[in-house]
């Protein structure tokens, strides 16, 4: 390859290397069952997923200097600092080696998304909103079995706060940005799963 053909090369791979990531943001109150689907759109559209909450709870089992501070806030249902928790999605994403995530449960509020917007430059490409009855949520926490330490009642109760308090005025903020894609999420697995289908295949998407 002559130096010209070089040249051009190298700077095909700095644009691909370069090229923003696609980030869908999946937000729901705690129990809405984001993980679940989350789990079946990497399979079908090949996306890494990041939890924020599993992202924070490794950061407690790693021992980490802020290990406690992240569990009594968890405990409490209460939102950890932007930067401890952007800092490790900015981690895991350039661990993984994909251009295209779902981060699952963040931002929680206002702060949260501005200062990731700030941070990483990087807008959603969409939102997709898993939209559910407390009552729903509440069974499903607690039948839940995972041996999460908030997922009992008294803490359940603050995470409904918190989310209709900080987290749905984030979605308010993208609703107003005609960037959320809200699904009915208190039907069964599979048929929450072919709305998301429809959203993740539709030629409007930018995230396709
Ligand atoms: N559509 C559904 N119908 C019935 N049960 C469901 C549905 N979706 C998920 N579940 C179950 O409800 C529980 C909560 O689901 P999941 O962990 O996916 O929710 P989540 O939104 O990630 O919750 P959290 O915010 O607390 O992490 C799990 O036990 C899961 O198997
Ligand atoms: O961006 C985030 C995400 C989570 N938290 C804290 O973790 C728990 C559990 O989150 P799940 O999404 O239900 O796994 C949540 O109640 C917060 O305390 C956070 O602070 N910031
Ligand atoms: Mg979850």
């Amino acid at each position: 390859m002559g130096i010209v053909g070089e040249a051009a090369n190298k700077e095909a791979n700095r644009s691909v290397s370069e090229k923003k990531p696609t980030v869908v943001f999946v937000l729901g109150g705690p129990g809405s069952g984001k993980g679940t689907q989350c789990a079946n759109i990497v399979q079908h559209f090949g996306y890494t997923h990041l939890s924020a909450g599993d992202l924070l709870r490794a950061e407690i089992s790693s021992g980490s200097e802020n290990g406690t501070m992240i569990q009594n806030m968890m405990k409490e249902g209460k939102i950890v600092p932007s930067e401890v928790t952007i800092k490790l999605l900015q981690r895991a994403m350039t661990e993984s080696g994909n251009d295209r995530f779902l981060i699952d449960g963040f931002p929680r509020n206002e702060e949260n998304r501005a200062a990731f917007e700030d941070i990483t430059k990087i807008e959603p490409a969409f939102v997709l909103f898993f939209d559910c009855s407390e009552e729903e949520m509440e069974r499903r926490v607690l039948n839940r079995n995972q041996g999460r330490e908030d997922d009992n009642i008294e803490t359940i109760r603050k995470r409904f706060k918190v989310f209709s308090e900080s987290s749905l005025p984030v979605i308010e903020h993208y609703k107003s940005r005609r960037k959320v894609r809200q699904i009915d999420a208190g039907r069964p697995v599979e048929e929450v799963f072919e709305s998301v289908k429809a959203v993740f295949t539709s030629k409007n998407e930018k995230a396709d």
